[in-house]
């Protein structure tokens, strides 16, 4: 198996490392644009490979397009991160450009390669993947809703007073500030719903830190975060290269599943050897719906600067 991940910075060389840890790629091949610096982070984390125990073999290349030949998986990292005080949408006027070229040049080379879209803003990028390389849309998966799930854990579990190993919560929507649907309502401790433990005020206020939950990490590290993003986007890789059928939220191109169409934003799908093997239609209450319905809007009117 192997995974081409493009961008070596923050978020890619994270990525990479998780996916060497566990241990399921023979291969991993980090591409930068940067001359050298995906040579160097590869280098680095081929030096944990004795330390941490394992097999994967992590290369790195600057622009080498033929070193992706052939691979099952890539994952498209590279553009800018926000600062401080700005919103994933304004970043669209370079990432645009970065993963338009990235898409056709990871696709020329690797004709049957599953994508999974880090870059933001996610969504747009997702649906920008489609249009640039006309794959299947069971091979273009948008990543945000895995990492805003796993944050909405986190501030459950922190509400709860509770192990997050205890807790259960999904993340549906747009990967942007306003556009995240927290499911408060499905979301569980060890199959309770979390609305028996916490009063309706403190399920908000877990919804709305949830929301701004890769805001608040820029403004403590005066960059996005990468640790979580890494640790997400391993989690499908490993979905897709171990052919697991499990349930995550990602961006997918929906064609009238939740009453939407020609947009990628997050839906829970089932993720396999194919990429995304089933679109997995919840039922959703009025106000969940709406929720989704203004998050879609919010997507469409970003996907409109492409
Ligand atoms: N979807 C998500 O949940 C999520 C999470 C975290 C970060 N992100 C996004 O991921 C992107 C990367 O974040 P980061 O923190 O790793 O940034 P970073 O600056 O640390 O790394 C980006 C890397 O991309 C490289 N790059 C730029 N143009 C390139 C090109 N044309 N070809 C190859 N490489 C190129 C840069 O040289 C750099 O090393 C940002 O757009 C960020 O907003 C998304
Ligand atoms: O917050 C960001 O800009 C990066 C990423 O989308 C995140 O949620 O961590």
């Amino acid at each position: 198996m192997k995974v081409t991940v493009v961008g070596a910075g923050a978020v890619g060389a994270s990525c990479a490392e998780y996916i060497a840890i566990k241990d399921f790629a023979s291969e991993v091949v980090l591409l930068d644009i940067k001359e050298g610096f995906a040579e160097g982070k590869a280098m680095d984390l081929m030096q944990t490979a004795s330390l941490n125990g394992f097999d994967t073999k992590i290369t790195g290349v600057t622009n080498d397009y033929s070193k992706t030949a052939d691979s099952h998986i890539a994952v498209i990292t590279s553009g800018i991160p926000r600062k401080p005080g700005m919103t994933r949408e304004e970043l669209i006027g370079i990432n645009a450009g970065i993963v338009k070229s990235v898409s056709e040049s990871l696709v020329k080379e690797s004709p049957n390669v599953i994508l999974i879209v880090v870059s933001n803003p996610m969504d747009t990028m997702t649906y920008l993947a489609h249009q640039v390389t006309g794959l299947p849309k069971n091979r273009i998966i948008g990543m945000g809703g895995a990492l805003d799930s796993a944050r909405f854990k986190y501030r459950l579990a922190e509400a709860l007073e509770a192990p997050i190993s205890d807790v259960d919560g999904m993340v549906i929507g747009g990967h942007s500030d306003k556009g995240m649907v927290p499911l408060t309502r499905l979301a569980t401790r060890n199959s309770v719903p979390a609305s028996e433990f916490l009063s309706d005020d403190r399920l908000e206020q877990v919804l709305q830190d949830t929301k701004v939950g890769g805001a608040t990490l820029t403004k403590l590290l005066g960059t996005s975060a990468w640790y979580a993003p890494g640790a997400a986007v391993s989690g499908l890789v490993q979905a897709i290269a171990c052919d697991q059928k499990k349930i995550f939220p990602c961006s997918a191109l929906l064609d009238g599943e939740y009453g939407l169409s020609d947009l990628c934003i997050g839906v829970p799908v089932v993720l396999g050897k194919d990429g995304i093997e089933k679109i997995v239609e919840i039922n959703l209450n009025d106000k969940e719906k709406a929720a989704l319905q203004e998050s879609a809007e919010g997507v469409k009117k970003t996907n409109e600067l492409i």
